[in-house]
């Protein structure tokens, strides 16, 4: 694709144009919040969209913006003629599917569509060009879709590294009920226990309540906005978790053999639904290796670490830290190319840093 047009410079916006913009296309950029799209600018996902539109429509606009946005944002853009076709990637399909419908847009040129990838933060400055690798990027036809503006989208996402599913609007939103809006519902219900939590709960937490809750920390009123458009079906899952849960509790409270029975039949039943799912570990494949290094927990620790691998020669291409309050060092993970990694943990070694592997 030659040029493509994103509105809504978010996270998901700015990671499909981070990762169009490495395989040479040129991508132009829209928000309706001049922060975000100039932040996004200034990260290098493209250049803005002129406001009179494009000399000549681009190849493909994608509608990157809340749910609610979706149709009105399509309407206006077909209006304006920005693009040959349009797809957006919302995380709930058959509700905008239905307000565009309604609204008048054209569906012929419009795929809806939804990449299962993100994170629990919002916005360009968490966007990556790698995003989408080896994740699934849903694709929701309808009857009027043409098959050459799915095929167009279905090269977006191959662009992006991912592989697409092709699956009806309301079969989608059930699944996703499953494995995407219900875990955060379940997600936010757990963490919002710590929110009473004392400092020796909090100095306790491990990463058990880490994994459980990371998600709980994404934006509530887009969630708000998922949860809402696929309510029926969010509900469904919630009131079996919720059954599984209050049996649990009744169970632990009895005691005994019998009731312990119960309880270890749903730690079961919890190995074998997590067994099926697919992937290493559900995570993100990285093109990157990953160099763990032991820091402690000092002022001008990680200035050190990164002027190291400065003379290393190495670019560090992503950091995370994990850090455990109270405790005297925590774990800096340096993301570099896979080439450099050993280069990197030789040079730290031989600084004294303590690299484990
Ligand atoms: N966050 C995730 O993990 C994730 C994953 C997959 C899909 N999605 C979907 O992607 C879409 C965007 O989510 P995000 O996480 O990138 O959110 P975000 O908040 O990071 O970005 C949304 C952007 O849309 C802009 N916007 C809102 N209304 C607009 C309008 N009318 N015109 C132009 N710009 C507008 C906002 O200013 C913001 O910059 C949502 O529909 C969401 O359901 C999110
Ligand atoms: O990894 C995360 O942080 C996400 O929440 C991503 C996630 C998901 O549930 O998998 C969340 C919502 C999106 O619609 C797609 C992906």
């Amino acid at each position: 694709m030659r040029r493509i047009i994103i509105i809504g410079t978010g996270l998901i916006g700015t990671s499909v144009a981070l990762a169009m913009r490495e395989r040479g296309t040129e991508v132009l950029l829209a928000d309706r919040d001049a922060a975000s799209l100039e932040l996004a600018v200034q990260l290098g996902a493209g250049t803005p969209l002129p406001e009179d539109g494009p000399d000549e429509p681009a190849d493909l606009a994608v509608v990157a913006v809340p749910p609610a946005a979706v149709a009105p944002v399509l309407l206006d853009a077909q209006k304006r003629g920005l693009a040959h076709v349009y797809t957006d990637v919302a995380s709930v399909k058959a509700m905008p599917l239905q307000e565009a419908a309604e609204l008048g847009c054209d569906l012929t040129s419009y795929v809806a569509g939804h990449p299962l990838a993100g994170s629990e933060r919002s916005g360009p400055a968490a966007a990556r060009a790698d995003l989408f690798l080896g994740r699934t990027w849903a694709l929701c036809p309808v009857e009027e879709t043409d098959s050459r503006a799915l095929e167009r989208v279905r090269q977006l996402a191959t662009a992006c590294g991912a592989r697409t599913l092709t699956v009806p609007a309301a079969e989608h939103d059930r699944a996703v009920a499953l494995v995407s809006h219900g875990p955060h519902v379940v997600s936010a219900a757990m963490a919002a226990r710590l929110r009473g939590a004392d400092d020796v709960a909090l100095s306790l937490a491990g990463q058990g309540v880490r994994d459980v809750t990371r998600i709980a920390a994404g934006d509530p009123r887009l969630w708000l906005g998922i949860l809402s458009a696929n309510a029926g079906p969010v509900a469904d899952v919630l009131e079996e978790v919720a059954a599984d849960l209050k049996a649990a509790a009744a169970h632990l409270r009895e005691g005994g053999e019998h009731a312990l029975e119960r309880v270890t039949d749903l730690l079961v039943r919890g190995n074998a639904g997590r067994a099926r799912i697919p992937g290493k570990h559900g995570g993100r494949q990285s093109r990157y290796a990953v160099v763990p290094v032991l820091i402690p927990d000092r002022p001008g620790e990680l200035a050190l670490l990164f002027q190291a691998a400065g003379v290393a020669g190495v670019n560090i291409e992503d950091v995370s830290i994990e850090h455990s309050p109270g405790l005297a060092v925590g774990v800096v993970e340096l993301s570099v190319e896979p080439e450099a990694a050993q280069r990197l943990a030789a040079e730290l070694r031989a600084r004294g840093w303590s690299v484990p592997g």
